[in-house]
């Protein structure tokens, strides 16, 4: 009897050289930044951003956005609710990668179901995944549309849109939440230094 694709059959391999030895080598902690958010709250902005200042620090970091991988590893998927579960799914999984290689992981997706979101959270050790919530107001969102999409969705022409006719399910327990503050929107750079300020405070920025 054959024994190819059974899961009894595959076998998990140690690797000699351990997280700590390279979390070591780069003076940081590996970990996931999770950025979750409507289509215009501002996470590739805050991704990029964020990328930009730990990079400047001296510190290596990687974005994964959910846009891009949609261009490869995830080239197959669409928006049905089972493809963006599936789409999570593997997101967080490469994520969990590059945080065992101890590198500051952003993920940038709308990830608006939450027990997807959770899914990931539980990939990672405790307290190493870092869910940012782009709070931004649909309206607010609606009015940048820089993709045009909002107004496509408005039209019929896009189905199942987030926020229109598909959920957005907001975190209820996420480490850090961007949110207007006097009816203003904050800066890139200080969305960027609330985040900075997070990991500083807890250590992820030294080995
Ligand atoms: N139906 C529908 N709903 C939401 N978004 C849509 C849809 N169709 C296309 N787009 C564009 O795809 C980008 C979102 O991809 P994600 O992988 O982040 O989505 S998800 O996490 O699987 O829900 C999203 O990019 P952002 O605007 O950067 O969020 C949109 O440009
Ligand atoms: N803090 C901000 N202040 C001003 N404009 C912003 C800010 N964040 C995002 N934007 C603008 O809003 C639009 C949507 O931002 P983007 O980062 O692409 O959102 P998302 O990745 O969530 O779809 C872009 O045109 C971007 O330049």
């Amino acid at each position: 009897m054959s024994t190819v694709g059974n899961p009894a059959n595959i076998f998990w391999h140690e690797n000699p050289v351990g997280k700590a030895e390279r979390e070591k080598l780069l003076n940081q902690q590996g970990c996931v930044v999770w950025i979750t958010g409507l289509s215009g709250s501002g996470k590739s902005t805050l991704a990029c951003s964020l990328g930009r200042e730990l990079q400047s620090r001296g510190k290596l970091s990687y974005v994964l956005d959910g846009d891009n991988l949609r261009h490869g590893l995830n080239k197959n998927l669409g928006f049905s609710p089972e493809s963006r579960t599936e789409n999570i799914r593997r997101t967080g999984e490469v994520a969990k990668l590059f945080a065992d290689a101890g590198l500051i992981c952003i993920a940038s997706l709308i990830s608006p179901y939450r027990k997807d979101r959770d899914a990931c959270r539980a990939l990672l050790p405790d307290k190493k995944f870092i869910e940012v919530f782009m709070n931004m107001p649909l309206q607010l969102c609606e009015g940048r549309d820089p993709k045009g999409l909002y107004k496509l969705a408005r039209e019929g022409k896009i189905k199942g849109f987030t926020g229109i006719d598909d959920p957005y399910e907001p975190p209820l327990n996420c480490e850090i939440e961007i949110q207007l503050k006097d009816g203003v929107i904050p800066t890139p750079n200080e969305m960027t230094e609330q985040v900075v300020s997070y990991m500083e405070d807890r250590g992820f920025l030294e080995a």
